[in-house]
Parts: structure tokens; C-alpha cells; sequence
């Protein structure tokens, strides 16, 4: 499990170890971990978005962009180190006199120096190290320090972010002006969310994480937490001997209308891969969906009619058909996507005795908060967060970064890290709620099911991509094989 904690968590905890540690050790060890990560990349190590050519530190040039806090502090001891090493380093202090003076003495003692045109030094540098703002910055970057970040990003140098990209918002992942595009950010401590989130995750490049001992000073619940492949491997459903299709869980699809016929296929499609025993499905489609999948148990309807199954997922491919309404009277948990979350009321969800699970798109999550989509895409956090609140239900926020929140408070948010762009073509969507409907009815929470769902899509989509376009009906046939492969590392463990 990949792990963020919010800028105040990570400041109380750097606090309470810097009070049993001499003074300035903390910078040491976070500039000693950045000049190893440096020195890794100028060696030609992979991972960042460049790869530097220089292939070692010695005779190699680094340019160190210095703010006026400790981010420029932790910049310019790395930039000391590798001095020391043998590269030509320069600092370009963007704070004039405030720059910070051990760091800025220990690069000069190396045999560093101030660089007296930054654009020159810029255009030569192997590697750049952006120590502008970490934690502490607010708002962007300074209008002074863009078309120096600019000159960085256009020279060939690999740039390496200190603890955070420059201008990006550690804690929302919101990038309210211009930031520093990174090809690699070495964090330390802790991750921020922002390095997990979309905008700034963007702009974060590889991540790499320094530990610097602060571990033991972390609340056990962080703020964001990204599951890995162990993790979902533990959350899915596995049949036992004793297993029969009831007892796996039957899962119910509401979807489809005469005028999107397919979204019943695509939904049912993404439930038959998705660890229930049974798919129930529920609508005016069900030649089509028989046509395609004939092992599919088909009802005209209404859902309280069809018979009984362990969850709903409805809306995809809706239209103004009905469903809806019936599915959420049921007590079972009950997943609303697409079509069903057009006028869905906060007080018919809150007032349900099973689970609520909807997944928005942010289209479709801003129109039921009121707001404009663009507020819920750069803010995706508060927006998913939000939604969970208002509603009383788990809310799957889809998007690049694909977010999953609970309504309990005290809840870690799940970030997706497996998407690919691929993945925002027709019908995706579809596949996905029946994914994840057909956990909720193999018996997993809705938090468990929409994170595991989202991951599996994920991966599908990559494995079914490799580089190029994708179909949603080849998202869902590759979630057997991302099914596989999450849970090989468990059989291999
Ligand atoms: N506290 C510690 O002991 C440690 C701190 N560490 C480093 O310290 C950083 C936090 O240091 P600070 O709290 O000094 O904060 P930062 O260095 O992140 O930035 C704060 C400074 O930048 C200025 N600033 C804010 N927004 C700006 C903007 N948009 N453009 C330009 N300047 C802006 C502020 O006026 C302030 O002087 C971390 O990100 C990390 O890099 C690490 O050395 C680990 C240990
Ligand atoms: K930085």
C-alpha cells in the first residue's frame, strides 16, 4: 500500500523527530537522499521521463533553482554533495537575499557556484534541481521564477523535483498557475497527495520516496492511500469448495435503453468478469445482452420484480428508463452510475439501510454538487470528499486519477494507480459499473469494490492497450488477465 499524508500531519511529525535529532540533521538526511537519487540519474538510471546522457556525477553540470525556504536549503546541500563528487553545480537563487545560507556556504565550500546568467547555465545543465517551494509554497509559481522554470524545462537537463514539483498544491494536487514540470520528484517522509493526484500528479514525473526516518511520528490512517498489488489480490473474491453461483453473489444490471442498447452489453459484459456466480440482467436489452453473453439471466423488469440478488448497479445506457428508484427501495447495496445519477436525491440515498456505491464521472459529479466541471477536475479531492458527505454514500470520482472515498469520517481517500489515458473511450465506463457491481455482490464493501474495480479496469486497460487505442468490450475481456496477474503475486508470495 502506497501511503500520503497531509502537509500539517508531515509537519507535526518532522517536529516531533527534529526534537530528538542535533540540529539540521533532518536536511542532511533529506539532501543526502536527493543527491543519491541525482547521482543515480546522472548515471543514466531509468525511471524519468528524460535519461540523462552524461552516464556519472563527475564532469556533469547541475543547475540548483533555490527558493526561499528549506525546499532551496535541501536543494543546495544536494547540490553540495554532488560538488563534491566532481560536477560543476550552479545556484540560482530566486529569493535574492533570503536564500538559505548554510546551503547556499556548503555549495560554495564544494566549489559551487552562483550562476551569473541563469538562462545560460540552463541551457547546458545535465540535471536541474528544482528547489523553489516544497511543503511551504502557495499559489504557483512567482512571476520571477517562470521564465526561469521555463529555461529549465526547455533545456535538455533531466529536472528533478525537490519533495514536490514548484507551483503544484501539495495537499488538493490542484496546479493553480504555472508549475515546474519534473521528470522525476524525490519526496521525503512521507508522500504528499498531491503527488498522487491529477493535475499535479502530472507534473511530478517518477516518484521516489526518501526515507528520512519519520515513519514512527505518522497517524497509522493517512489521508489518501493508493492499493497495490497485494492489496487487491487480498480483496478478491475466491470460491471455495463449498462455493455455488448463490452463495458467489448474484448481481443485478439495470442498464440499457432502445436507444443505447450497448451499455446493457458493456455492463454486463464488465459484471460476467467480476467474481459474482450469477448476472441478473434487468431492462428492455435483453436480446442483445442473450446475443452476446447467453449464460446472462434476463428480466424485463421492474428490478423488485426480477428476483433476488446480493447488489444493483444501475443507470449505464439508462436514458429516462426506469429502475432506478425501484433499485435504491431494495436493501441491498446498490452501485448508480450514468443515467441514475441525473436528479439522484441526497435524502432517498441517505435514508437507504444497505450501502450506496455511485460513480460519477466529473461531468456528472459536478452537476450533482452545483458546481462547473473544471472545479471538480482541478479539485478533484474536495469534490469526491464532498460528494461521499452529502450523499451518505461511497463515491467513485472517475478520471485519470480515478478516486474512491467513503462516508466515515476518518477514512482514508483510495487513489487509482493504475489507469491509462486508453482507458476514456465509449462505454468504459459501463464496464466498470458492472465490475464493480458484481464485487459489491461477491460480498465486499463499496469502498473494497469500487477500488478493486477501478484497479482491475486499470490494468485491463493497459494490458488490452499497450500503447494504443482500446475498445471498451477489449477492457472487459482483459480483466480476466489483470485478474490473473494481481492475484499471481499472492499465489507467488
Ligand atoms: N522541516 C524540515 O526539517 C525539513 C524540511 N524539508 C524541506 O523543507 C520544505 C518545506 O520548507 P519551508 O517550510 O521552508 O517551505 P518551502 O521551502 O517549501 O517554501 C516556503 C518559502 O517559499 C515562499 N513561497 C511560498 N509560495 C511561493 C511561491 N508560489 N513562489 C515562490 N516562493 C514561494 C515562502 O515565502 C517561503 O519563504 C519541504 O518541502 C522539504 O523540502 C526537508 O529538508 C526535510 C526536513
Ligand atoms: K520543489
Amino acid at each position: 500500500m502506497r501511503t500520503a499524508y497531509s502537509v500539517e500531519t508531515v509537519r507535526n511529525a518532522e517536529r516531533e523527530l527534529m526534537a530528538r535529532l542535533p540540529e539540521g540533521a533532518l536536511m542532511q538526511r533529506a539532501a543526502a537522499g536527493l543527491a543519491a537519487a541525482c547521482a543515480d540519474l546522472l548515471g543514466g538510471g531509468s525511471g524519468a521521463g528524460r535519461v540523462s546522457a552524461v552516464g556519472r556525477v563527475y564532469g556533469s553540470k547541475v543547475v540548483v533553482l533555490a527558493g526561499s525556504g528549506a525546499n532551496g536549503g535541501d536543494a543546495l546541500y544536494a547540490g553540495a554533495r554532488l560538488a563534491a563528487r566532481g560536477a560543476r553545480v550552479w545556484a540560482v537563487p530566486l529569493a535574492a537575499d533570503r536564500t538559505h545560507e548554510g546551503g547556499l556556504a556548503a555549495l560554495l565550500g564544494a566549489g559551487g557556484r552562483v550562476a551569473d546568467d541563469p538562462f545560460e547555465v540552463l541551457a547546458v545543465a545535465d540535471l536541474v534541481l528544482d528547489g523553489i517551494t516544497g511543503i511551504g509554497g502557495r499559489g504557483g509559481l512567482r512571476p520571477d521564477a517562470v521564465p526561469v522554470a521555463r529555461a529549465a524545462r526547455g533545456g535538455r537537463g533531466v529536472i528533478v523535483a525537490v519533495d514536490l514539483p514548484s507551483g503544484v498544491e501539495a495537499d488538493s494536487g490542484e496546479v493553480a498557475g504555472e508549475a515546474l514540470r519534473a521528470d522525476a520528484t524525490v519526496t521525503f517522509g512521507a508522500y504528499k497527495p498531491g503527488l498522487l493526484i491529477d493535475p499535479a500528479r502530472e507534473y511530478a514525473g517518477a516518484l521516489r520516496l526518501v526515507d528520512i526516518g519519520l515513519g514512527p511520528y505518522l497517524p497509522s490512517v493517512p489521508e489518501l492511500e493508493a492499493l497495490q498489488h497485494e492489496d487487491v489480490a487480498r480483496l478478491l473474491p475466491a470460491p471455495t469448495g463449498e462455493s455455488d453461483k448463490y452463495r458467489r453473489g448474484v448481481v443485478g444490471i439495470v442498464a440499457g435503453s432502445a436507444r443505447y442498447p450497448g451499455a446493457a452489453v458493456l455492463a454486463v459484459a464488465g459484471a460476467l468478469r467480476g467474481g459474482a456466480g450469477a448476472v441478473r440482467y434487468v431492462g428492455p436489452g435483453g436480446d442483445a445482452v442473450i446475443a452476446h453473453y447467453p449464460e446472462t439471466l434476463v428480466h424485463e423488469g421492474p428490478p423488485s420484480k426480477a428476483g433476488r440478488v446480493q447488489a444493483w448497479a444501475v443507470g449505464p445506457g439508462l436514458g429516462d428508463g426506469p429502475g432506478v428508484a425501484d433499485a435504491l427501495a431494495s436493501d441491498v447495496p446498490v452501485l448508480v452510475d450514468a443515467d441514475g445519477l441525473r436528479l439522484l436525491d441526497p435524502a432517498t440515498v441517505r435514508a437507504r439501510t444497505a450501502p450506496t456505491l455511485l460513480t460519477p464521472h466529473a461531468g456528472e459529479a459536478a452537476a450533482l454538487l452545483g458546481v462547473d466541471r473544471a472545479e471538480v477536475e482541478s479539485g478533484r479531492l474536495a469534490a469526491v470528499r464532498e460528494l461521499a458527505a452529502r450523499y451518505g454514500a461511497t463515491v467513485l470520482l472517475k478520471g485519470s486519477t480515478t478516486l474512491v472515498a467513503s462516508p466515515d469520517q476518518g477514512v482514508p481517500v483510495r487513489v487509482n494507480p493504475t489507469g491509462t489515458p486508453w482507458l476514456a473511450t465509449a462505454g468504459s465506463g459501463d464496464v466498470l459499473s458492472g465490475l464493480a457491481g458484481s464485487l459489491l455482490a461477491s460480498g465486499l464493501d463499496p469502498r473494497d469494490a469500487a477500488s478493486a474495480a477501478a484497479y482491475l479496469h486499470g490494468l485491463a486497460g493497459r494490458l488490452a492497450s499497450h500503447g494504443a487505442p482500446v475498445t471498451a468490450h477489449e477492457v472487459a475481456e482483459a480483466v480476466r488477465g489483470a485478474w490473473r496477474d494481481v492475484v499471481g503475486v499472492r499465489a507467488g508470495a
